[in-house]
């Protein structure tokens, strides 16, 4: 089953067209690395799955009306007042109610569990190192038990043990918790391990890819890279 069907579907900001004649199937329960230089389009592509880009043209279909997203800048400043489980549980609070249910609780908990973060709960956030920000981010958007997890360059400011840890961690959610991940990512190399195919945005278009496509993929834009590389030595 798909879970994202585009067909002849763009993106425009007034005269500007950032995505043309796209042509995208995502089968549920995925991890697709989102891909394409600075720009591209990825951003603008998101924002449109979750509702926040209305300036598009032709067929969208989401299958899901739950989505979790994790955005790529937070500010979180060392005297952020909230500890990491109320961090996580900010997405009950915004109506009157100050407290959260029985059901909000148990599914706050899990999120904390799933993300290894069940030990350091009321640790707060702003005394929390990289890794464990980030992976307080990705437990606020699980607590809505969505379908689709759609993660923005989380592992951006990441030392390279922490990239690796939170990857696995969402590939193990994408296992366990049968979900559909979609990785905005500016490292290929990495995030290719762990994805089983991949959107590429390119001069206004995307094209989309498998597993050994990937791989090709890598192989050819660690080519470039290293070439560039010995160019500029
Ligand atoms: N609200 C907007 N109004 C007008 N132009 C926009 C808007 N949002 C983005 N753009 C432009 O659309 C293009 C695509 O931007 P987008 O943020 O989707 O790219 P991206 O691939 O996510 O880039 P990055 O890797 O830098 O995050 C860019 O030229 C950007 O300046």
């Amino acid at each position: 089953m798909s879970i994202i069907r585009t067909k002849d579907f763009g993106i425009h900001y007034g005269e500007k067209k950032i995505l043309t004649h796209a042509t995208i199937d995502i089968p549920a329960g995925r991890f697709f690395a989102l891909l394409g230089e600075n720009g591209a389009g990825k951003t603008s592509f998101v924002k449109a799955l979750i509702g926040q880009n209305q300036q598009t043209d032709g067929e969208l279909k989401l299958n899901t009306n739950r989505v979790g997203f994790v955005p790529q800048f937070r500010d979180i400043t060392r005297d952020f007042p909230l500890n990491i489980a109320e961090f996580v549980a900010l997405n009950y609070n915004k109506g009157w109610r100050l407290w959260l249910n029985k059901r909000e609780k148990s599914a706050v908990e899990s999120a904390l569990k799933l993300m290894d973060l069940a030990d350091m709960s009321d640790k707060r956030l702003g005394l929390a190192s990289g890794g464990q920000k980030q992976r307080a981010f990705v437990a606020q958007a699980l607590v809505q038990q969505p379908d689709l997890l759609i993660l923005d360059e989380s592992t951006a400011s990441l030392d390279h043990e922490h990239k690796i840890q939170l990857l696995q961690t969402v590939k193990q959610l994408q296992k366990t918790q049968h979900l559909t991940i979609l990785f905005i990512t500016h490292e290929l190399e990495l995030v290719a391990q762990f994805a089983d195919g991949y959107l590429l945005f390119e001069n206004g278009h995307v094209t989309q890819g498998g597993v050994d496509e990937l791989q090709s993929l890598t192989m050819k834009m660690t080519h470039i890279h290293a070439e560039d590389e010995v160019r500029h030595v």
